[in-house]
């Protein structure tokens, strides 16, 4: 048996993963175990790992990516558990453990939203991956674009924190499977896809991308629909969607035709050209670039003086040069939403996201 169904049995007989598993519509591995008093014995585990390994047909990309779900989950319960360890070895420590179903959602602490000065910043914060957006991001997103468009600050920026802007849409998103199956994951990523670009649409002041480092996939894309880009000249704009199986989104099949012609913007987006900062705004998707080593300086101190101008002015004169193509914008998010929750069923892009995958766990 052939590919990552293959490499988690290996894996398995190798004793790092050692979890029962409840993988559906894979009978072979049919173990329904779900909490303590229900785990597989050792030798029940033992027979699914050599039945496995004895599986001539490929179970197909849906059941990989529960694989490598469960395979995560696994991972992570054995961090904590090794964590607990650590900490009950030393048992003068004062450290106090939080149960991990006490403790805040996955994501809540990868967005953090600061206002000063007049400008609300919105910093993307997962620096250790790259700041890929979970879906938990997409909505904070939502809800921190909302606030700001009623807060008190004239201009709104978003940024990333750490080497990286953003690395674009996080790709273990797909092992996320609802009971609907991947159908369902799909049309709700579809949904969620559309009221995220919808934010950026309607947004109604001066929305600023402070561009920290290198930019990937959707990160990349809804650039379009900012007002100002500022970049180190350490960034790089990346829309690999053909390598992924994937189709443009973020309205980038209009704005970036319109913005650096369509051979430019097809090098880009169909054949995921990877354009330096310098080459971006000589491209017009990039208003400034910056030497890397006085980029936070320079872009603030232009951002806070910015920030002194008269707020409404500002607004009004925003909604004057957007509001004629916001219908427009609204209608090709909606296509393009729509393009994109077919391509996400398909066997390239489920291809690329398992290999992805596969080789981020080094199966
Ligand atoms: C509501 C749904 C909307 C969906 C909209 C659709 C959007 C489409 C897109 O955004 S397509 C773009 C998707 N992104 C990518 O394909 C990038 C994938 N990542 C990479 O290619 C590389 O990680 C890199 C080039 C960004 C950085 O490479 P580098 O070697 O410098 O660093 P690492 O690979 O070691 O990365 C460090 C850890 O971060 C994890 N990671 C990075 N990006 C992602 C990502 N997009 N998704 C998931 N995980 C990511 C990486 O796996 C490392 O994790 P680890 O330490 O656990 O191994």
């Amino acid at each position: 048996m052939a590919g990552v169904a293959g490499r988690l049995a290996r894996l398995w007989c190798s004793g790092a993963l050692s979890s029962p598993l409840q993988v559906t519509r894979f009978p072979a591995l049919q173990l329904h175990l779900c909490g303590p008093a229900m785990r597989a014995s050792q030798k029940d585990f033992e027979n699914a790992l050599n039945q496995v390994k004895l599986l001539k047909k490929d179970p197909g990309n849906e059941v990989k990516l529960k694989l490598y779900a469960l395979y995560k989950q696994e991972t992570a319960r054995r961090n904590y558990v090794d964590l607990v360890s650590s900490l009950s070895a030393s048992s003068e420590s004062s450290i106090q453990v939080t149960p991990a179903a006490d403790r805040k959602q996955p994501g809540s602490d990868a967005l953090v939203v600061t206002s000063q000065d007049g400008i609300t910043t919105i910093t993307l914060n997962r620096p250790d991956k790259k700041n890929a957006l979970t879906t938990q991001m997409y909505h904070d997103i939502i809800l921190a674009l909302e606030a700001a468009s009623k807060d008190d600050s004239a201009i709104t920026v978003l940024t990333g924190n750490g080497d990286y802007y953003c690395s674009g849409n996080d790709l273990t998103n797909f092992t996320d499977i609802p009971p609907g199956g991947v159908e369902e994951k799909a049309r709700s990523g579809a949904v969620l896809l559309r009221d995220f670009v919808d934010c950026f649409i309607d947004f109604p002041k001066p929305l600023v991308a402070v561009v920290n480092g290198p930019a990937v996939g959707i990160s990349v894309t809804i650039l379009g629909l900012f007002d100002i880009v500022y970049a180190t000249d350490r960034a790089t704009f990346h829309t690999p969607f053909s390598h992924l199986g994937q189709s443009p989104e973020g309205c980038s099949s209009y704005t970036f035709p319109k913005i650096m012609g369509p051979s430019k913007a097809t090098e880009m987006l169909v054949f995921g050209k990877k354009l330096t900062a310098r080459e971006a705004c000589t491209q017009g998707l990039v208003t400034e670039v910056f030497p890397d080593s006085t980029f936070q300086k320079e872009v603030w101190v232009r951002l806070k003086a910015y920030s002194k101008l008269p707020p409404n002015a500002m607004r009004i004169s925003k909604q004057v040069i957007r509001n004629t193509e916001k219908e427009k914008l609204h209608a090709i998010n909606a296509e393009e939403s729509n393009v994109l929750r077919e391509r996400w069923l398909s066997d390239e892009c489920m291809n690329a996201v398992v290999s992805f995958l596969s080789k981020k766990a080094k199966l």
